[in-house]
């Protein structure tokens, strides 16, 4: 298979500005500004159901796909993903990530987003253990771990959610799994080695990239710190 994250190098981490820390006004804009150092641009897609807010949706993912360069990595918190996950994939996005509280069938959809060309993410949000869906993880190219609530941006990180991450990378090393695994929510310069050290290759980052004075100099600054803490859990290759 080629390496389904485009362009990273398998044994590199993969930063994911979020946009929605971002100024909404300016999307396009925002995300060249991190086209230089970021690997993909995560985009939280939100329906006031499965969570209580909302954000954007398809017209705008479609929008931004000839605006930037970056992989979008779409991040779906609605509550019928079977509904549009595969739309979003037709829009152009690289990942599409759909939570597992919201889909009865998650490996008939991530069939059907690799059939439609993405990488099919499996999502689970802060209240859902992890173990139960370690047989399904073979059928998915990523797993994003939340580790805050889905819903908002800008809460605080926590920490015992890494133990999901630490057993997901268990369980893919030990399957040789070609898994990415994703944190997303409060990573930041203080919080991102910790979620390196306990497995995490993939990073999500919104307020502290968008919110940052550098866009560009924050997502540096956050893979330097994952980089430096890979050293005592090597990332596995996606290709
Ligand atoms: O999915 C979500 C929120 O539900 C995230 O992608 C947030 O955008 C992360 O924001 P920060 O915690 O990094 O501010
Ligand atoms: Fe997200």
């Amino acid at each position: 298979m080629t390496d389904p994250s485009h362009s990273v190098a398998p044994d590199d981490v993969i930063l994911a500005p979020s946009l929605l820390a971002a100024d909404f006004s300016r999307l396009g804009e925002q995300a060249r500004g991190v086209e230089a150092d970021a690997d993909w641009l995560h985009v939280d897609v939100m329906d006031y159901h499965f969570v209580p807010n909302l954000t954007i949706g398809l017209p705008v993912v479609r929008s931004l796909r000839p605006a930037t360069s970056l992989p979008l990595d779409c991040h779906l918190m609605i509550a019928d993903p079977r509904r549009w996950a595969v739309d979003y994939a037709e829009a152009g996005a690289r990942n599409v990530s759909f939570h597992v509280e919201a889909c009865d069938d998650p490996v008939a959809l991530a069939k059907d987003l690799r059939a439609a060309g993405a990488l099919a993410g499996l999502a689970i949000d802060r209240d859902t253990p992890v173990e139960p869906y370690l047989p399904l993880l073979e059928n998915f190219d990523t797993l994003l771990i939340m580790t805050i609530k889905a819903g908002f941006g800008g809460q605080e990180f926590l920490p015992h959610l890494l133990d999901k991450v630490r057993t997901a990378r268990r369980h893919a090393s030990s399957g040789h799994l070609s898994l990415r695994i994703e944190v997303d929510g409060g990573i930041a310069d203080d919080t991102i080695a910790a979620a390196a050290e306990a497995g995490a290759d993939a990073f999500v980052a919104g307020t502290a990239v968008f919110g940052a004075d550098d866009p560009a100099e924050a997502v540096r600054r956050l893979r330097r710190h994952a980089r430096d803490a890979q050293g005592s859990a090597p990332v596995t290759d996606i290709s």
